[in-house]
């Protein structure tokens, strides 16, 4: 058994989280369930434990609103207004036992999106334990008032005899005072050769009714149908609106897509940089039964919306550091 101490910094580099971990496997083998005991925490984050023993992160803005990391597959759980409204969908069939991902909330697909490679369905990244990284490298952008986390994945050697590319996978998960929540992905080569990945992060919304739900922001683009075998269309010039599953790849789009739920008077405003494409899936009604945790008729409280490269992968040299960005916010809506 091996003992992993971890500390978070606050911004004013006083630690706030400490964190001792046992992997009952070790280091390399990342499914090892996890125990973590925090010995210190902070204003604005927390740890709890899922019932698997897995560390949960919860991260807490001075109004109130807030979202849960699971240390398994690096996967927000929850993201809250200050009105303790829930933003995400989870399953109430949902599994939670590691290392499959739970269904719902963001899990990250990489470093494959769906089936299109060798490796399972959506890449392993969803099914691993991350760590919290103690002193992430400085980080682009305005973190100011916001209350973060920062988590590691690296390869482990299992990893590397299915995918033999190493790399560091950085995710900085954080909450503004407006209640915006962010996720901010680096992924470094350091390996002696290029290597090329996809990634989405696929974003369970929580809807009223997706027959009352429409997606604006990828009219007239091109997308591939993976319900036609990956063939290319073009979408018309209205919003989307759902009435039978969907499960798209838009390509090229711009950085902003909105999600309009009329019943709930509110738009989710999903911004991305560093992600051209943008996955749409609704599995509906004859999918949903044959996916075990998923329950008969949930499809229609959700809408996944993904900030994702898929069509043309990202290749780094060694080296070279990648950075991918996404911003969910939710404005009331008449
Ligand atoms: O059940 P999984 O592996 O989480 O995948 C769910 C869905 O994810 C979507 O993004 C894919 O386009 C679908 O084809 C897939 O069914």
């Amino acid at each position: 058994m091996l003992l992993r101490m971890f500390k978070a910094y606050r911004q004013d580099d006083t630690p706030f989280l400490e964190l001792k971990m046992n992997t009952t496997s070790g280091e390399s083998d990342n499914r090892a369930a996890a125990t973590a005991t925090a010995t210190a925490t902070a204003a604005g984050v927390e740890l709890t434990k899922d019932k698997n023993g897995i560390p949960l992160l919860l991260l807490r803005n001075n109004r109130g609103a807030s979202a849960t990391v699971s240390l398994q597959g690096g996967q927000v759980l929850s993201w809250k207004t200050e009105r303790r409204e829930e933003l995400l969908f989870i399953s109430n069939k949902a599994i939670f036992s590691p290392p499959k991902a739970v269904r719902g909330g963001i899990p990250i697909c990489f470093p494959q999106f769906g089936n299109r490679g060798t490796l399972e369905q959506h890449g392993f990244a969803r099914n691993k334990i991350w760590f919290i990284e103690k002193d992430p490298p400085s980080l682009a952008g305005d973190f100011n008032g916001k209350v973060y986390i920062d988590l590691l994945l690296k390869p482990s050697e299992d990893d590397m005899k299915i995918w033999p590319h190493r790399f560091e996978f950085r995710l900085r998960v954080s909450l503004a005072a407006d209640g915006n929540l962010t996720l901010t992905s680096r992924i470094r080569n350091v390996n002696g050769k290029n290597f090329s990945f996809s990634i989405a992060y696929h974003t369970y919304f929580s809807v009223s009714d997706i027959s009352e739900v429409r997606v604006e922001g990828l009219e007239t683009l091109d997308y591939l149908d993976n319900l036609h075998q990956k063939e290319r269309f073009t979408e018309q010039g209205d919003a989307l609106t759902f009435e039978s599953e969907v499960d798209r790849v838009y390509l090229d789009s711009s950085n902003t897509v909105a999600v309009l739920d009329h019943e709930k008077k509110r738009t989710f405003v999903i911004r991305k940089e560093g992600l051209p494409d943008v996955v749409v899936w609704n599995p509906w009604e004859r999918k949903s039964k044959s996916i075990v945790d998923l329950g008969d008729e949930e499809y229609k409280q959700m809408l996944c919306v993904d900030g994702a490269a898929v069509e043309k992968s990202i290749t780094l040299r060694p080296g070279e550091e990648w950075t991918g960005r996404l911003e969910l916010s939710v404005l009331p809506c008449s």
